[in-house]
């Protein structure tokens, strides 16, 4: 294998890169590689496990994928959402792994590319999307392959999921950042005002148009354009919307002159549109043009492991020197949220106003928290069977421990009294997710 070929590849590649042996060690690196960590990159030493996590075992042996197996078992790209620990701290990156074979068949290596994902963290950090959970993090790998094309993105969650703030983190991290981010809320909008906001209007254009007006597709040009509650556009307009996207081009409301457009499509709803499409309410081919890709925004309690971190995270932002209890935050978890983070933010606002002390206790919380929370304590887990397997027992027990627990997993196999990778081990076969 000629390694300078390969270094010289690696060279081109303006993303930080890496050549990496079936051993993890590093055999050709670029400059925006070396500039994303701390640490000296000694070619033919250094591991990437070292390098980016500091640690002294591959990552599949400390609970995080390695896309390396998968990259070789399927002899394609593979790729995987990390922290790393990088010059600006702990970064959010996006990995992809593709093996590198030669004219033979024989496995070189692999080359690794990585994209940063400034606008998300595992850690508090304000304006940024916080999380940890392997849900939040398949979502980050989907927005960050649509922040790099120019496809229109439908982003579909449930109220208070985030869809707004992701929309923001795909607009910041594309090629359109530097250009504006135009949000029309569509629901309450009638076809006429839709019309005259989307596309302008000229003077005399209807009654009550006094003025020439710029329309919001001319206001966004170049940049992004982030239609909120698209399921509720009436079909009139959706067939104005269609040909907009169609033809790239419109026309002002009592104009004769055709403009161009240019900007992105970011749509989001939280109703379900391929049930709107089958009822006849929203046309289906629209559909197909704003849902180039389609990113679910996953509910907070699919995303159970993240709501300490987002708890936390909101005292941080609302500046409150208040804690959280154990108690508390053990609640918290159990609790189902309707409202999703933005409910959350809610209830620890009014907590901190409820709570005379610094630490704030379930007693603080909404009354509805913890009724909730003390009814599904005692549901029976097995429903109506009396006896239940030591594998379901063990199954329980984890799941409810994991649901509950707020310290780290190398603290919970210690109280197990089990190992790590023991535990990673169960809990990735029963598909929990480790605290
Ligand atoms: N991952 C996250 N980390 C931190 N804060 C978040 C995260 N996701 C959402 N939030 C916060 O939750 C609140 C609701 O988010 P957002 O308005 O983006 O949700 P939405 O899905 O657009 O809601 P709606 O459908 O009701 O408009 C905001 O205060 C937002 O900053």
């Amino acid at each position: 294998m000629n390694i300078s070929i390969i270094q010289g590849m690696i060279d081109a590649i303006d993303k930080p890169a890496i050549f990496i042996n079936q051993d993890y060690v590093i055999e050709a690196v670029n400059k925006p590689y070396r500039d994303t960590y701390p640490v000296t990159i000694k070619l033919g030493f250094s591991t990437c496990y070292q390098v980016s996590h500091r640690n002294s075992k591959p990552c599949d042996l400390c609970g995080e994928n390695c896309p390396m197996e998968q990259a070789k078992e399927t002899g394609k790209t593979a790729s995987v959402v990390h922290v790393h620990a990088t010059n600006e701290g702990q970064n959010y990156c996006d990995i992809r792994m593709k093996p590198i074979i030669d004219g033979e068949g024989e496995l070189l290596g692999y080359l690794e590319i990585l994209d940063k994902l400034a606008y998300a963290s595992n850690t508090s950090s304000e304006g940024k999307m916080v999380g940890e959970s392997d849900a939040f993090k398949a979502m980050l790998s989907k927005i960050n392959r649509a922040a790099n094309s120019n496809i229109s993105v439908l982003l579909h969650g449930e109220t208070g999921t985030g869809k707004e703030l992701v929309s923001h983190a795909l607009h910041s991290s594309s090629h359109r950042a530097e250009k504006p981010f135009v949000v029309i809320e569509c629901t309450g909008l009638t076809d006429a005002l839709f019309e005259s906001e989307l596309f302008g209007h000229e003077k005399g254009a209807f009654t009550g148009a006094v003025n020439k007006k710029k329309g919001l597709i001319e206001t966004v040009e170049g940049g992004t354009l982030f239609l909120d509650e698209v399921g509720d556009i009436p079909l009139a307009m959706q067939v104005k919307l269609l040909r907009l996207l169609e033809t790239q081009t419109y026309r002002p409301v009592g104009s004769i002159a055709i403009k161009k457009a240019n900007f992105r499509l970011i749509c989001a709803s939280h109703k379900d549109l391929l049930e709107l499409v089958n009822a006849g309410k929203f046309r289906h081919d629209l559909y197909y043009r704003i849902a180039g890709l389609s990113i679910h925004l996953p509910p907070l309690r699919e995303r159970n492991n993240d709501i300490v971190l987002l708890a936390k995270h909101i005292l941080n932002t609302l500046g409150s020197d208040k804690t959280l209890s154990q108690p508390t935050l053990a609640a918290l978890k159990k609790y189902t949220f309707p409202g999703n983070i933005r409910e959350l933010r809610n209830i620890v606002e009014q907590a901190i106003l409820m709570a005379d002390d610094r630490i704030i206790e379930p007693s603080d919380l909404p009354e509805y928290v913890c009724a909730s929370t003390q009814q599904t304590a005692h549901l029976s887990p097995q429903g109506e069977k009396d006896i239940m397997t030591l594998a379901e027992v063990e199954a329980h027990y984890l799941k409810d421990k994991v649901d509950v627990y707020t310290g780290n997993t190398e603290d919970l196999a210690d109280a197990l009294g089990i190992s790590v990778r023991t535990l990673y081990r169960k809990l990735q076969a029963l598909k929990i997710n480790a605290p």
